[in-house]
């Protein structure tokens, strides 16, 4: 059943040749991967750990030395290489758009190879130039040079959604933009993809980017090996290895508190009658927007009142926020073999390699 992921990558390995005769170490070794559709899966490792040569693959910019890569089931060496660029959008750094077309003949590129007409070309590029923000009437028009970072970037998303394809490959798209910049294109990113549902596989070497835009993190270590291939919750609660350790690094904590969310399990019971008329948190809130709360309003450190649908419900103190935190990390014990094979324990419960047992976004 080909309908739940999108790739797979199958035993593939890439050696490129060694500058001369003989063969240098495999920058991807022996690679098995799903992605499944409608998720964004990151991959993420340090430099050189075979990301970019893993994605590359998909779109036969790299052949593999070994190993098979299906595309909704068919096989991407058999596929006409006009075909496999419709069906799996690529945006890069830096973008590579043509500096002498303006963003609307960019965007145009793909339909214009597939003989789409004049008319049906035109729409499609406003509509996307609208999906990504930028108004058509003022930039359809321009060029690259007079475009800032972000909105050249914009411009590379347009283009690679131009035929709505099913997969969108993505290797640093954001890195060449301003912290502030990308993470507005993060969040406006992520508006698009659960819009159009696109299968992502995105490459980066922030962890922090890979944790705010993944639904599921692929941490990978040199050769491509999957060190482990989770949540983004589970990798920054529970690093499977020392490599994921050392990756997830400082900052942990705080991450952990902007992807917790508060539970019943964390209040304390409501002090006093004064809940209704206090300021308050609701169950549910992002435990970073809990912490900011108490330190702004908890002077006397008795806590918050929380409140759930429409009423209070009980009490949050630093010590629950504190709790809150060694519940994340308890939830996301490690399985005992979990960073082995790169799956994940729901699909080696069903025996191993069978696919159709990941659930999509939607349903997960
Ligand atoms: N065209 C090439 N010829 C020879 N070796 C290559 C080529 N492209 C990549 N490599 C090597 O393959 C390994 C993996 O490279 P790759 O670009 O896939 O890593 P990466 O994880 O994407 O790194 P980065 O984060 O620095 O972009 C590296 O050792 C790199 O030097």
């Amino acid at each position: 059943m080909a309908d739940e992921w999108a790739i797979r990558f199958d035993g593939v390995s890439k050696t490129y040749p060694a500058g001369g005769a003989g063969t240098g170490p495999a920058a991807v070794h022996d690679l098995d991967l799903d992605v499944r559709a409608h998720e964004v899966l990151v991959l993420v490792g340090p430099s050189g750990c075979g990301k970019s040569t893993t994605l590359r693959m998909a779109n036969r910019l790299v052949e593999p030395s070994a190993g098979r890569i299906l595309l909704e089931g068919d096989d991407v060496t058999r596929v006409d290489p006009v075909q496999l660029r419709r069906r799996m959008g690529y945006v890069i750094q830096n973008v590579g758009l043509f500096p002498h077309r303006t963003v609307a003949q960019n965007v145009a590129t793909i339909p214009k190879l597939l003989g789409w007409d004049r008319k049906r070309t035109g729409e499609r590029v406003e509509q996307l130039l609208e999906l990504v923000g930028l108004a058509p009437e003022r930039y359809a028009k321009r060029y690259p040079h007079e475009l800032s970072g972000g909105e050249r970037q914009r411009v590379g998303v347009a283009r690679a959604l131009a035929t709505d394809p099913p997969v969108l490959l993505m290797d640093e798209p954001f890195g060449a933009v301003d912290p502030v910049g990308r993470r507005r294109l993060q969040n406006e990113f992520s508006r698009i993809q659960r819009e159009l549902g696109t299968t992502v596989m995105l490459v980066t070497h922030d962890i922090d980017e890979a944790v705010r835009m993944a639904d599921r993190v692929a941490v990978l270590s040199s050769g491509a090996t999957i060190e482990q291939l989770a949540s983004p919750l589970e990798v920054v609660a529970r690093p499977a290895s020392a490599a994921v350790a050392g990756l997830v690094g400082g900052g942990r904590t705080a991450r952990l508190l902007t992807l917790g969310r508060l539970e019943w399990s964390d209040l304390e019971d409501l002090a006093g009658a004064d809940g209704a008329t206090r300021p308050h948190v609701q169950l549910g809130d992002e435990l970073s927007a809990v912490l900011d709360h108490l330190v702004d309003q908890d002077a006397g450190g008795v806590g918050v009142p929380v409140w759930d649908a429409g009423r209070p419900v009980g009490r949050v103190t630093g010590q629950s926020v504190l709790r809150a935190l060694r519940r994340l990390a308890d939830e996301h014990a490690p399985s005992t073999d979990h960073a082995a094979d790169g799956r994940d324990p729901g699909e080696r419960a069903s025996g191993g390699k069978t696919p159709g047992v990941h659930a999509s976004r939607d349903s997960s």
